[in-house]
């Protein structure tokens, strides 16, 4: 059983739009993961940058043929906890709720709003409940070091951000665009829920480096929001996003002190030990390895 997280970081990315043909990596090698929860987007790539390990995977698949609907969310982050990371770096693009963040600037996301709808949204359910705490669904540790490194690439960063994630695939109207502003949400995407709750369950520190593509249907001088635009200001930026991961793995310490998030399932699992179902258990080997896990 693998009590403890390694002392070295190993970071997942998560790359979205416009980030489907991946991350350079030293010593890259393509792996296929099987989990429990069904098919992921596709395989990872696991390699190197400097001293540090990363494992990446498309959050839409290969060549962009997944729907954010679609995407398996639970299979993903299931992946990359089988294959050992240590904290989730999700990049995506986003569009703005806020004159301030312009399309070009990074938004280091801290908090969520879900109003997704048809999606799975934990790993747990009948037969063994959970309850985590989401109050703070960021990692302040990995958000600081990565907002850090984007600004060392160059990009002008927000340090903090509300995420509204939407179900899509349809971009918001105009009404629903002003609504969310009201709300006090300052970003949109169609990703970031489920997949920030699920990390928390699998105890993986989760930041989001949102790279702001668009004004969201709220201004009312910008047209509706188009797609090619957006894939046009993602691959303008596609080289700070690659240069920040760089800094990012040139300025973490060597070795990663444990977080609060590597033990989030502490006291969340609410099920009596006689009530527990045990196929249920046994696909959580990864996600609660710490709790119910049988490998190294
Ligand atoms: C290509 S525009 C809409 C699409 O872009 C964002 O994807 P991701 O978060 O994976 O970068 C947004 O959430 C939508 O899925
Ligand atoms: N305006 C927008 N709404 C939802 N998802 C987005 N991804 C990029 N821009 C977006």
């Amino acid at each position: 059983m693998r009590a403890e997280k390694s002392s070295f970081w190993h970071i997942g990315i998560i790359g979205g739009s416009g980030l489907t043909a991946g991350i350079e990596l030293e010593e890259a090698q393509e792996i296929s993961v099987s989990s429990p929860f069904g098919a992921a987007s596709g395989p990872v790539t696991t390699g190197r940058l400097g001293g540090v390990r990363f494992t990446f995977i498309a959050r839409h698949g290969a060549g962009h043929a997944i729907p954010p609907s679609s995407v398996n969310y639970r299979a993903n982050i299931d992946v990359l906890n089988r294959c050992g990371v240590t904290d989730v770096l999700a990049l995506s693009a986003i569009g703005s709720l806020r004159e301030e963040m312009a399309p070009g600037h990074m938004v280091m996301v801290d908090q969520f709003i879900d109003r997704t709808t048809s999606r799975e949204g934990s790993f747990f359910g009948t037969g063994l409940v959970a309850h985590v705490s989401l109050a703070d669904p960021v990692c302040p540790r990995l958000s600081a070091v990565a907002g850090a490194a984007a600004e060392a690439a160059g990009a002008k960063v927000h340090p903090a951000g509300c995420y509204l994630a939407m179900e899509g695939p349809q971009f918001s109207t105009r009404a629903e665009s002003r609504m969310y502003r009201a709300w006090g949400a300052d970003v949109i995407g169609m990703t970031g829920m489920p997949e920030a709750r699920l990390a928390r369950e699998a105890e993986l520190p989760y930041a989001m480096l949102g790279m702001v593509t668009d004004y969201d249907a709220w201004r009312e001088e910008e047209a509706g929001v188009e797609v090619s635009h957006v894939l046009e200001v993602m691959h303008a930026n596609a080289r700070v996003a690659r240069d920040t991961l760089r800094k990012l793995a040139a300025n973490l310490p060597p070795e990663r002190a444990p977080s609060p998030i590597d033990r989030a399932l502490d006291h969340a699992v609410i099920t009596a030990p006689g009530a527990r179902d045990p196929g249920v258990v046994a696909r959580l080997d990864a996600v609660a390895c710490r709790l119910f896990g049988t490998r190294d």
